[in-house]
């Protein structure tokens, strides 16, 4: 379990982050979105304890994050990896388990079954040789060599191709269905929205909603109705014969119904759409800007 409560950081008169608190149950998966600069390494940082929050406290698997021992129990992934370029990948790997006590034998046995997970071949190439996919893949090993309950990762996938950003995603939520509790943030609101249980979305240091998928939905985001007709009327669309009309009302799919019988048809279907996080995220942006005028 991951709890923060009211964690604040100063940088001199400038407030990075404000108040932030949330829980993570164990086993959840957590996601973190907003815009450039709104506080999200920063608050990962100091759940991962290595920043000292200006106030307020947070605990991460029964520890304060203030507790050293914590971190044979976390597994933290920076936004930019800091790589020993002349190491190869096996190397370096061992190294970092040796440096959590890992026995040997264990450790070689878990880099490579996590290696192998990931695909990642080449393990005796020199990191400074490794392509960008391939260095995000080491930088994930190494944050699983203690095989910790907890894992913060600072955007996984940030600058891979589509096709390596969805390995690493499908990996994350793999490593959440076996049970590790995991907190990241994220610039793709689709990758947020398919493995994460819950969202918080950060501005300018502050959460400015939070919940799961439906939640938000619920407080910001609209259903929309598409309503599929036998005969044409006013606002729709032909489609495969038939005619689809979206509104945005339970009174209006009724109007629908009246305006199809009035032209001696009927409604075939009703299908109902959710807006999806992306949506979710503009109208809180949309509407914390017209609130502050
Ligand atoms: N050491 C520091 N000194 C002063 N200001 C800092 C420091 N570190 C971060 N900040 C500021 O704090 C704010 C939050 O930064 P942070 O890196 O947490 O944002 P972010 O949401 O992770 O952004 P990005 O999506 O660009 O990574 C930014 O305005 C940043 O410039």
């Amino acid at each position: 379990m991951i709890s923060a409560d009211d964690l604040r950081k100063e940088y001199g008169d400038f407030v990075a982050v404000e108040g932030s608190s949330f829980t993570v149950d164990d086993g959840d998966v957590f996601g973190i979105v907003g815009p450039n600069g709104a506080g999200k390494t920063t608050t990962l940082k100091m759940l991962a304890g290595l920043l000292d929050p200006t106030s307020g406290t947070a605990q991460v698997a029964g520890y304060d994050t203030a507790e050293t021992e914590m971190r044979n129990d976390l597994g933290f992934l920076p936004e930019e990896s800091p790589l020993y370029e002349e190491m190869t990948a096996l190397s370096y790997l061992s190294f970092f388990a040796d440096l959590y006590d890992v026995p040997g034998a264990v450790a070689e046995e878990r880099i490579h079954e996590t290696l192998d997970k990931l695909d990642l071949e080449h393990r005796e190439r020199q990191i400074g040789d490794m392509s960008k996919g391939m260095k995000r893949k080491v930088a994930i090993t190494r944050s699983l060599v203690n095989d910790p309950d907890v894992l913060i990762y600072d955007e996984p996938a940030s600058g891979l191709d589509p096709l390596t950003t969805n390995y690493i995603i499908e990996f994350t939520e793999q490593l959440a269905k076996e049970g590790k509790t995991i907190v990241f943030s994220a610039h793709n609101l689709f990758h947020v929205e398919s493995i994460c249980d819950r969202v918080a979305i950060m501005a300018d240091g502050e959460i400015i909603a939070r919940g799961d998928l439906a939640e938000l939905q619920d407080a910001h985001g609209e259903t929309t109705y598409h309503v599929y007709t036998t005969v044409e009327v006013s606002d729709s669309v032909r489609e495969n014969g038939q005619y689809r009309r979206i509104v945005e009302s339970m009174d209006a799919v009724d109007e629908t119904r009246t305006l199809a019988e009035e032209a001696g048809g009927d409604v075939i279907d009703i299908r109902t759409e959710e807006s999806s996080l992306e949506e979710v995220f503009l109208n809180v942006a949309e509407s914390r800007s017209h609130s502050e005028g």
